[in-house]
């Protein structure tokens, strides 16, 4: 089978995006005398979390963004945490908060990441930020979401009138994915466990956006020839939703996993929190 997908190198984008942010966060930091800080909130000591986190810090110390580490227990119970999250919204000196997620299945993650302020919400996680994204009110994007639409536009992919297929309905990706492909006039399908006849929908797919946490799910076959297809899974050992070489035998643009959506979110969370600063920092 030959290969005739272009890849789309969200690397690349996201190493322009940083720098960009990395101006940004000089000039904020010479005009205020504070540098911008992000703090991380992170539970228990899940490997994939724990490599997410130090990702997320080390690409701002990078950019000249602080970042204000929480640890805490497996066994924090979800008060704990709400008083936490609490405490950084109310503290002046932090302006973006982000909870790794998952926090731990005894946790009430809803209880907790509406918690976040949401003028501190860089990750776009709160009912707040989602309304606002879905109405196109001003407001922060939840940041794989914003990613992707990002590297679309970069790579001047019209989605007007196109069908946009999300495989996956979670709070962070796949719901507030749709959301911003339909507001650029894509017409949205989404589609999850319990859809039946999956491949009859995703081979009608202009642009399918992969998003349920299973290892090579979406393979060639799945596929309409000719599709942009965007693979936002990560999965333990650096592996995506989509199954790349039989995907790239058929799609026109495809992201790979590592160096495609993944370097997106963190760009996208290094960007909100130095819009977030800028209207913190520079207000009344
Ligand atoms: N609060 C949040 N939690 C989670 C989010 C999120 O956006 N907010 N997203 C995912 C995981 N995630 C960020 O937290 C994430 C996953 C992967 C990458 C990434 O850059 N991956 C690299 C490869 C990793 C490596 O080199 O080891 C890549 O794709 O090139 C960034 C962020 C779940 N939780």
């Amino acid at each position: 089978m030959t290969r005739t997908a272009r890849l789309m190198d969200g690397s690349a984008l996201a190493r322009r995006i940083v720098e960009q942010a990395a101006e940004r966060a000089a000039d904020l930091t010479r005009r205020t005398g504070t540098s911008p800080c992000l703090a991380t909130v992170l539970v228990g000591d899940d490997p994939a979390s724990v490599t997410y986190v130090r990702m997320k810090r080390a690409r701002c110390e990078k950019a000249g963004i602080r970042s204000r580490h929480v640890a805490l227990p497996a066994n924090t119970t979800t008060a704990e945490l709400v008083g936490t999250i609490t405490a950084l919204s109310n503290d002046p000196d932090v302006h973006g908060i982000l909870l790794q997620h998952p926090a731990g299945p005894h946790i009430d993650e809803r209880a907790a990441f509406e918690a976040i302020a949401p003028e501190k919400d860089v990750d776009g996680v709160t009912c707040h930020s989602f309304a606002a994204m879905s109405f196109g009110l001003d407001g922060f994007a939840s940041c794989t979401p914003g990613g992707i639409l990002r590297l679309l536009d970069h790579y001047d992919v019209d989605l007007a009138g196109k069908h946009a297929v999300v495989v996956g309905r979670s709070a962070i990706l796949g719901k507030p994915v749709g959301m911003l492909l339909l507001a650029r006039n894509a017409t949205v399908t989404y589609c999850h466990s319990r859809t039946t006849d999956l491949a009859s929908i995703t081979q009608d797919a202009d642009v399918l956006v992969a998003a349920v946490g299973r290892p090579r799910f979406l393979r060639g076959e799945h596929l309409k020839p000719g599709a942009v297809v965007i693979d936002a899974g990560s999965n333990p050992g650096n592996v995506g939703d989509v199954d790349f070489d039989s995907a790239c035998t058929r799609a026109s643009l495809i992201t790979p996993v590592p160096g495609g959506v993944g370097p997106m979110t963190i760009a996208t969370l290094l960007t909100q929190t130095v819009g977030a600063a800028s209207v913190q920092m520079t207000a009344g």
